[in-house]
């Protein structure tokens, strides 16, 4: 078993896109003095702790909110209707299912890498992050899917818990947003004699635990509140807390925050989330995992990152920059994305796998055939 360390430095922002955002992210300070001065640069998280750091970050709660992105939609007179910047965001990011013979030519003779998100990608959202559970029908498609491809699921979870969903051995599993990876021993494509086990978050494990105690106790008296261990991350659910409780909460995780500089904060899909400020995200991982599996600078191998979050884009953009690789954005709304193509809901996400198992299938019955 390896355990390598990543050496703690400056902090990745999250991948912006080239158009402008439809709501910013991460949430800009509105007000108030730099507390972040006296923090060693290497440890600075995206946004400072001034005064405006809790506004900030409430604002991107009610932003990100889609009933809310929608409404200041609507409500600004310069911005085109809701139904043209659907349709103007789907020219830019068309559907993967109507785009599927593009997708194929693209990766015709070349070995595709599956990489899949859980959460909003395989399982659909739910107000209890305990029953996001994955359809039968889905867990077969991605069994499918990985006979013919090797198959990663990157998750915010715990690697321990997407795979109590997920249930599949035959998969390639990281946990923590990336920080957590499992490359199993002896599989069709690594041949390791060992599994190889990468943490690169390791030291922080201990003080992960001290900050999920810390917010269970203090966000005990918001209801709906939920506090989810993550291994190297913390997550602070508040898609069950009324809208007018948001600001405790994010006060709360905030006033937490300000004596740990050594973390940062972030927001996935009513989410927010605590993890140590080191460079490592999905986009590492993707490459982690290319490399294990022997793929790193291999030009025949196309990754597939099929994600729905802010967390998925770091993904999207290492494919983006690489200009190797496809990049499929899970969402019923134009979001801001480094993702090439889109689908709507984990429903399209398994048909565009099966649609994937036949077009394989077929092209290597006809090789054989020839
Ligand atoms: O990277 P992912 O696999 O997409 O994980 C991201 C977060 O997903 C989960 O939260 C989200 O899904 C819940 C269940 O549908 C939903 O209730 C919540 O509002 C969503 O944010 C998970 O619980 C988090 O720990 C993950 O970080």
């Amino acid at each position: 078993m390896t355990n390598q360390n990543v050496v703690v430095q400056a902090i990745t922002v999250a991948a912006v896109a080239n158009s402008p955002p439809l709501f910013t992210y991460p949430p800009p300070r509105t007000s108030g003095s730099s507390a972040a001065a006296a923090i060693p640069k290497k440890y600075l998280s995206p946004v400072d702790l001034g005064g405006g750091w809790t506004n900030g970050w409430l604002e991107a709660m009610k932003a990100s909110s889609p009933t809310h992105a929608k409404s200041a939609l609507l409500s600004a007179p310069a911005v085109e209707s809701e139904q043209d910047e659907q349709s103007t965001w789907i020219m830019r990011h068309p559907s993967a299912l109507s785009k599927f013979e593009q997708i194929t030519s693209a990766t015709k003779g070349k070995q595709i890498v599956m990489f899949l998100d859980y959460d909003g990608t395989l399982s659909p959202i739910v107000d209890d992050p305990d029953s996001a559970f994955m359809s039968d029908t889905m867990r077969a498609a991605v069994k499918k899917v990985a006979r013919l491809f090797p198959t990663a699921i990157v998750s915010g979870r715990c690697r321990s818990r997407v795979y109590e969903f997920v249930r599949l051995t035959e998969l390639y599993y990281a946990g923590s947003h990336g920080m957590d990876i499992k490359v199993p021993k002896g599989t069709r494509y690594t041949k390791k004699k060992k599994a190889v086990l990468f943490q690169p978050a390791s030291e922080f494990l201990p003080l992960m635990n001290e900050i999920h105690k810390a917010l269970l106790e203090t966000t005990r008296s918001i209801p709906g509140a939920k506090v989810e261990n993550n291994k190297f991350c913390v997550s602070v659910h508040f898609r069950c807390v009324d809208e007018t409780c948001w600001g405790v909460l994010v006060e709360q995780v905030v006033s937490l925050l300000k004596s740990h500089p050594e973390l940062r904060l972030t927001q996935g899909r009513k989410v927010l989330e605590i993890r140590p400020t080191i460079k490592w995200d999905k986009g590492k991982a993707l490459e982690f995992l290319l490399k294990s599996l022997g793929f790193a600078d291999n030009k025949n191998v196309v990754p597939i990152y099929i994600g729905d979050d802010h967390t998925d884009e770091d993904a999207f953009k290492v494919l983006r920059d690489r200009g190797q690789g496809i990049g499929i954005l899970v969402s019923e709304y134009p979001k801001d994305t480094n993702a090439s193509y889109s689908l709507k809901e984990p429903y399209e996400v398994m048909e565009f796998l099966l649609h994937l198992v036949e077009w394989k299938r077929h092209s290597l019955k006809a090789r054989s055939e020839e």
